[in-house]
C-alpha cells in the first residue's frame, strides 16, 4: 500500500458526513432532485474510469443505500461506453429504496449475488459498497469478498469513500481495502485526510455534482485542509520603516550542556521565519557552549527564574518557545509558568508539556487566565496523551484539547491537525514521512516561533509553519536531516510572498 502521494492542490473546505447531507438537501430544496445528483454522481465516476483505464471487464460492488444507487449509475455508463460489467449487490436489491432503487430499476442487466462473484479476468472494481453512511462493521461476507478482492490484486475505485472508511474520522474497519482511487462530491470530508483512512483513498478525485458551491456559506464548515488561501494574508510583510525589533524578539529557552540542539534548531528557524531577532536563553552552565554555536542568535545566560520574568520584560519579548531539549524539570516547570504569566506569547513544546503531566489543569487555567498574548501547545501523540486522556478521531480530540485548555492545539504527524479554542480546525497534508527524523519538530517549533513573532495570530502562525515545514519536507526529500530544514524557507517564503 502507497502511504504518501505527492499533495495536489484542492478546495479547502472539508465537510462532516452531517454537513455532505446538508449540502445534499440544500441542493434539493434548491431545485436539483436527488436522482439528478447522483446520475451526476455515477457519470463523472464513469467518465474518470473511462480517462484513466482502458475498456475492459469491470466488477461494481453495489451496497444497500445510496452509495449503491451511485454504483448502479456508474455500471450503466461503463457499459454504454464499451466495458463489460459484472453487478454484484451486498444486500437483496429489492430492498433499495428513494433514488438508489430508482438507479437499480434503469440497471437492465443482471443482478449478482455475494456468492455469484468471479473474479478472474477483471480490470477493475468499483467499490460503492459504503460511503457517508458506514456506520459500525462490515459483516463477514463483506469483508470475505474485499479480501478476495485485494487478493486478485485488481485496481478499486472507491465511489465516495472505501467501504469501511468513516468519513468523520478516518478509522478504518479491518475488512476494509485500499482503492487505487476515490471520487467524492463537492468537497472531501475529514476521513480522506486523517490517517489511517486516507491511505485507503489512493488518489483522491474531487467532482462536481451541481452542489452550488454558494451552499457554502450556509454551511460554513470549521474544517479546512490547509493551505496558503487560509493565511497568506496574515503573513507578516515587511516595509521600509521596519527595523529588527519592531520585526518581534523571540526567546527560545534552551537546555542544559548535553541537550542544546534542540534550542539551537529552533532559534535559526525562528530567525529564517521572520523573527527580527532570536535570543537563547541558556542555563549558565551551557553558556559557552550556545554561545560558540550560534551567530545570527543571541546567546543570554539566565539561572533563576526570577531574573527569567524581568529579562522578558525588560528586553520586551513577544513570543516564547519553551519546551525543547528542556528537560523535565523544575526549572522548566518554572520558566513556562513565567512564560504565560508575562504578556508574551507562547509556544509551549516537548518537556514543557510533559512537565504537567501530574497537574495539566493547572497549565490550562493559566493559559486561560493570561491577559495578553496567546498560547501554542505542539504535542505529538505520546506528549498530547500525556496532558490530555481524550478519547476520539484525531480531529476530535484536537478540537476538544484546544477547548479545554484555551490555547491553540497543534497535534503532530503526517495529519497534523491545528484547531483553536472555539473548534476552528485544519488538518495538514503536504508533509512528506522524511520529517519523521530527530528534530524536525524542533525546528517546527521554531518556525511558530519566527511568524508569531512577525505579528500573526496563533493559529495563522502554526498552520503556516505546518505547511512550510511540510514543504521544505518535499523540496528535501530522502536524505532531509533537521538542520537541512532552515536552508530552504527563504525559498518557500519567497513563493508566498510573490502570491501576495
Ligand atoms: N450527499 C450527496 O451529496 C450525495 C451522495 N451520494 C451518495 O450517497 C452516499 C450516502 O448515501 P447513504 O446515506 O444512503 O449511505 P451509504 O450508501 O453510504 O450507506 C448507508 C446504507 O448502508 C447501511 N449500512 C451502514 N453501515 C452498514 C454496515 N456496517 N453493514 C451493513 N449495512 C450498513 C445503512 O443501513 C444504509 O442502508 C454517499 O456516500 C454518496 O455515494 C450521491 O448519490 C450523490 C449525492
Ligand atoms: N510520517 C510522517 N509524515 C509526515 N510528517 C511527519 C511524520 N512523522 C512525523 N512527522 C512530523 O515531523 C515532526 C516531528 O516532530 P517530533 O515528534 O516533535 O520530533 P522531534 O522531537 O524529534 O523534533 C512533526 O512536525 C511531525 O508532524
Ligand atoms: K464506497
Amino acid at each position: 500500500m502507497k502511504s504518501y502521494s505527492e499533495p495536489v492542490s484542492l478546495p479547502s473546505e472539508l465537510l462532516s458526513v452531517a454537513e455532505m447531507y446538508q449540502a445534499d438537501r440544500l441542493a434539493m430544496e434548491g431545485g436539483v432532485s436527488g436522482a439528478t445528483l447522483m446520475e451526476a454522481a455515477g457519470k463523472g465516476i464513469a467518465d474518470l474510469i473511462i480517462d484513466t483505464w482502458p475498456t475492459g471487464r469491470c466488477l461494481v460492488i453495489c451496497g444497500p443505500g445510496n452509495n449503491g444507487g451511485d454504483g448502479y449509475v456508474v455500471a450503466r455508463h461503463l457499459t454504454e461506453a464499451g466495458w463489460q460489467i459484472d453487478l454484484a449487490s451486498l444486500v437483496d436489491p429489492e430492498v433499495l429504496t428513494g433514488d438508489a432503487a430508482l438507479m437499480r430499476d434503469r440497471w437492465e442487466d443482471d443482478i449478482l449475488s455475494l456468492r455469484e462473484v468471479m473474479l478472474d479476468d477483471l480490470d477493475l472494481v468499483v467499490d460503492a459498497g459504503f460511503g457517508a453512511g458506514f456506520s459500525r462493521f462490515l459483516e463477514s461476507d463483506i469483508s470475505t469478498l474485499l479480501s478476495r478482492v485485494k487478493k486478485a490484486a485488481v485496481p478499486v475505485v472507491a465511489v465516495d469513500m472505501p467501504s469501511g472508511v468513516n468519513g468523520d474520522t478516518g478509522a478504518v474497519d479491518p475488512g476494509a481495502i485500499p482503492a487505487a482511487m476515490t471520487v467524492t462530491f463537492f468537497r472531501a470530508k475529514p476521513g480522506h485526510f486523517l490517517y489511517p483512512g486516507r491511505s485507503y483513498c489512493g488518489r483522491l478525485q474531487i467532482i462536481d455534482i451541481g452542489i452550488d458551491v454558494e451552499y457554502l456559506e450556509e454551511i460554513d464548515p470549521e474544517t479546512h485542509l490547509n493551505g496558503p488561501d487560509l493565511w497568506r494574508d496574515d503573513l507578516p510583510l515587511l516595509t521600509p520603516e521596519i527595523q529588527k525589533y519592531s520585526r518581534g524578539h523571540a526567546a527560545i529557552v534552551g537546555g542544559g550542556i548535553s541537550s542544546t540542539g534542540a534550542a539551537r534548531l529552533a532559534a535559526r528557524a525562528s530567525l529564517r521565519a521572520g523573527a527580527g531577532a532570536t535570543t537563547i536563553v541558556s542555563p549558565p552552565s551551557a553558556l559557552m557552549i550556545y554561545a560558540a554555536a550560534m551567530e545570527a542568535v543571541m546567546v543570554t545566560s539566565i539561572g533563576e527564574a526570577g531574573d527569567f520574568a524581568d529579562w522578558l520584560q525588560a528586553r520586551r519579548i513577544g513570543t516564547v518557545l519553551i519546551g525543547p531539549g528542556n528537560g523535565v524539570t523544575d526549572r522548566t516547570r518554572e520558566f513556562t509558568l513565567l512564560a504565560l504569566e508575562s504578556a508574551a506569547n507562547v509556544v509551549i513544546d516537548a518537556d514543557a508539556l510533559t512537565v504537567f503531566r501530574d497537574d495539566p489543569d493547572m497549565l490550562f487555567s493559566l493559559i486561560r487566565e493570561k491577559d495578553e498574548g496567546e498560547v501554542v501547545l505542539t504535542p505529538h501523540e505520546a506528549e498530547f496523551e500525556r496532558i490530555f486522556s481524550l478519547a476520539g478521531s484525531k480531529l476530535e480530540r484536537a478540537r476538544t484539547a484546544a477547548a479545554l485548555s484555551g490555547a491553540v492545539v497543534l497535534l503532530k504527524g503526517a495529519d497534523t491537525v491545528i484547531s483553536t479554542p472555539d473548534g476552528k480546525a485544519v488538518i495538514n497534508y503536504n508533509a512528506p514521512p522524511y520529517l519523521a527524523t530527530a528534530g524536525s519538530g524542533d525546528v517546527l517549533a521554531g518556525l511558530i516561533a519566527g511568524l508569531f513573532s512577525g505579528g500573526m495570530t496563533a493559529f495563522s502562525a502554526a498552520a503556516t509553519a505546518v505547511w512550510i515545514h511540510g514543504a521544505a519536507g518535499n523540496m528535501l526529500g530522502p536524505g532531509l536531516i533537521s538542520e537541512d530544514i532552515e536552508n530552504v524557507i527563504p525559498e518557500i517564503l519567497s513563493g508566498l510572498f510573490r502570491e501576495l
